[in-house]
């Protein structure tokens, strides 16, 4: 299900990857914890499909779309509290890897080894939560670092996350490749200058990946890594 390969062969030296939605499906987790903080608040329930939307832009923006509560700001800050709480005991509890993820990484580990290619993860999720859930879901050896929706001051879209990332992996945007399922992912890459490929399994706020300008469409990481040997 390749929609289209762009200038191949690309000459990576490191290769950047999306968290939620990329890795591993972190909705039931979210939702659980989205639930929680509804009850806790006695407002009314939402459904599993509305978070699979809502995920993509961190966490401030998916508490303020389950909860409806742009405009009050003494709920917006209390529910955004109690979410975190919730969300620190479920992170990691339902996530799993989507299929590929696990042979796919060892694939690139494999690549590196021979070639020296390096990896990190790009994700908008807060740090708080990127690292707990790397370790318990397996993923963290595969990763040098990750650069969380808060560890600069720019989140995906923006490229200030993938240009710090190359930076720290000794590599350049051109030469880097990064891998997601999301619009957030094709704006930061494409503003950073980076190849990038997506995943049609994730989220994307529910649009069609196929709509987006990327360099290919893979069906797994394992794919992912098929068309980067072959080269
Ligand atoms: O919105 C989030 O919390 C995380 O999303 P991402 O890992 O797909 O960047
Ligand atoms: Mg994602």
């Amino acid at each position: 299900m390749i929609k289209k390969i762009l200038n191949f062969p690309i000459s990576i030296r490191s290769v950047t990857f999306d968290l939620d939605g990329t890795l591993l499906d972190t909705v039931p987790d979210l939702h659980a914890a989205a639930r929680a903080t509804l009850t806790e608040l006695g407002l009314p329930e939402c459904g599993e499909d509305d978070i699979r939307r809502w995920v993509g832009r961190g966490i401030l923006h998916l508490v303020s779309c389950f909860v409806a509560c742009k405009d009050d700001d003494a709920l917006y800050e209390r529910a955004t509290q109690i979410f975190r709480r919730h969300y620190a005991y479920f992170n990691g509890r339902a996530a799993k890897p989507y299929p590929g993820v696990l042979s796919g990484l060892e694939r690139f580990h494999a690549l590196g080894k021979k070639t020296g290619l390096r990896m990190a993860v790009i994700t908008n999720k807060s740090a708080t939560f990127t690292e707990p859930l790397l370790l318990s879901s397996g993923l963290a050896p595969y990763f040098e670092f990750a650069v969380s929706g808060d560890s600069l001051t720019e989140k995906k879209p923006h490229p200030l996350p993938l240009l710090h990332a190359c930076e720290r992996l000794g590599s350049s945007p051109a030469f880097n490749l990064h891998i997601g399922d999301s619009r957030h992912d094709v704006g930061c890459a494409r503003a950073a200058g980076c190849p990038v490929f997506l995943l049609p399994y994730g989220y994307n706020e529910g649009g069609d990946v196929r709509k987006l300008d990327c360099d290919a469409i893979v069906e797994s990481l394992d794919h992912a890594a098929d068309l980067i040997a072959a080269q």
